[in-house]
C-alpha cells in the first residue's frame, strides 16, 4: 500500500543533505572555490581535503603521555620515494576520505532547508585519478594495484548507502594553470612535482569527467550528474564570473532534485 501511495504522489521525498565531491587537478583551486561556496551559502557544509592528517601520522598507543607524536609526514614520503610509500599512501588517504564521507552530518545541517553537504576530493577520486595514475607509472606494482582495488571495492559496497554521492562538480584548468598556481602556494612537499605529472592527473579527471572513458566499477557513480567548470580565468576580483559560477553550482543542485 505504501508503495501504490508513493507512485501516485510521485517518488518519495530524499532525506538528508545533498552530498557533491569538489574534483580537479592539484592547485586548480578547489579550496578557493569552496570558500566562495561557502561565502555564497554560508549554510552549507565543506569537508575540507584532509591533507594535514597525511602530513603528520600520529603514533598510536604509545604510554607517553600528552599529545600523540608525529611519526612522519607521509604526503611528503610519497612525493620522495612513490614506489616506496604510494600503497601505503593511498590506504591511508582512502581511509581518511572514507572516514570524512561516513562522518554524521552536523547539526546545523539538518535545520536547513536545502541542506548540503560538499567534500573536497572523494573515495572515487583516490582510485579512478591518484592510485590508477600511480599504477599507470609502476609506481603501484600489480599486486598493490589489484589489492587496493579489491578492498576499495568490497569496502564501498558494504558501505554503499552511506558514502554515496549525489554529483560532481569537476573545476577544469589546464594544467599550466595549475602549476603556476602550484608553484605561487609553494607547499614543501611538492616542490618536486612537475608539469608532466599535472599533465597526467589532468588526463585522468579529463577520462573520467568529460571523454566518460575510464572504466568505473559502482553503478551509481557511472550515472551520477557532473558539473564542469572552467577555472582557468582568475575569478577573485571579477565579481560577475563569481556570480555566474555560484548561479551554475545553484542550478546543478537545484537539478538533483
Ligand atoms: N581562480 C583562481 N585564479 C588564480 N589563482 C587561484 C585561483 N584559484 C586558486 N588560486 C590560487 O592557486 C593556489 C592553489 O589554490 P587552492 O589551494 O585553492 O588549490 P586546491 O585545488 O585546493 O589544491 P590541492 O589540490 O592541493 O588541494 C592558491 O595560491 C590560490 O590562491
Ligand atoms: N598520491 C596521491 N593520492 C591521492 O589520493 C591524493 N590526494 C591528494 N594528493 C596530493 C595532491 C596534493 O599534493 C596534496 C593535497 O591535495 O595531496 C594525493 N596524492
Amino acid at each position: 500500500m505504501a508503495l501504490s501511495q508513493r507512485s501516485a504522489s510521485g517518488p518519495a521525498p530524499r532525506r538528508g543533505p545533498r552530498r557533491l565531491s569538489v574534483e580537479g587537478n592539484i592547485a586548480v583551486g578547489k579550496s578557493t572555490f569552496v570558500k566562495l561556496l561557502l561565502k555564497t551559502f554560508p549554510e552549507w557544509h565543506v569537508s575540507a581535503e584532509p591533507i594535514t592528517t597525511w602530513q603528520n601520522i600520529q603514533a598510536v598507543g604509545t604510554p607517553i603521555a600528552g599529545p600523540p607524536q608525529s611519526v612522519g609526514n607521509l604526503l611528503d614520503m610519497m612525493y620522495q620515494q612513490p614506489s616506496r610509500w604510494s600503497y601505503t599512501f593511498q590506504t591511508f588517504s582512502f581511509l581518511s576520505r572514507l572516514r570524512t564521507q561516513l562522518a554524521p552530518y552536523p547539526e546545523s545541517l539538518l535545520q536547513g532547508q536545502k541542506p548540503v553537504h560538499v567534500f573536497e576530493r572523494s573515495v572515487y577520486s583516490d582510485r579512478y585519478i591518484f592510485a590508477k595514475n600511480l599504477f599507470e607509472n609502476r609506481f603501484l606494482n600489480d599486486v598493490e594495484w589489484a589489492v587496493y582495488q579489491n578492498w576499495h571495492s568490497f569496502l564501498l559496497q558494504e558501505f554503499h548507502s552511506r558514502i554515496l554521492l549525489d554529483g560532481f562538480i569537476y573545476l577544469q584548468a589546464s594544467p599550466q594553470v595549475c602549476l603556476k598556481r602550484l608553484r605561487q602556494r609553494a607547499r614543501a612537499e611538492e616542490k618536486g612535482v612537475q608539469l608532466g605529472y599535472l599533465e597526467q592527473l589532468h588526463a585522468q579527471h579529463e577520462d573520467w569527467f568529460i571523454h566518460k572513458v575510464t572504466e568505473l566499477h559502482f553503478e551509481t557513480l557511472k550515472k551520477a550528474p557532473v558539473l564542469v567548470l572552467d577555472i582557468n580565468e582568475d575569478f577573485s576580483e571579477e565579481a560577475a564570473r563569481q556570480e555566474e559560477l555560484m548561479t551554475k553550482v545553484n542550478t546543478f543542485v537545484k537539478n538533483l532534485g
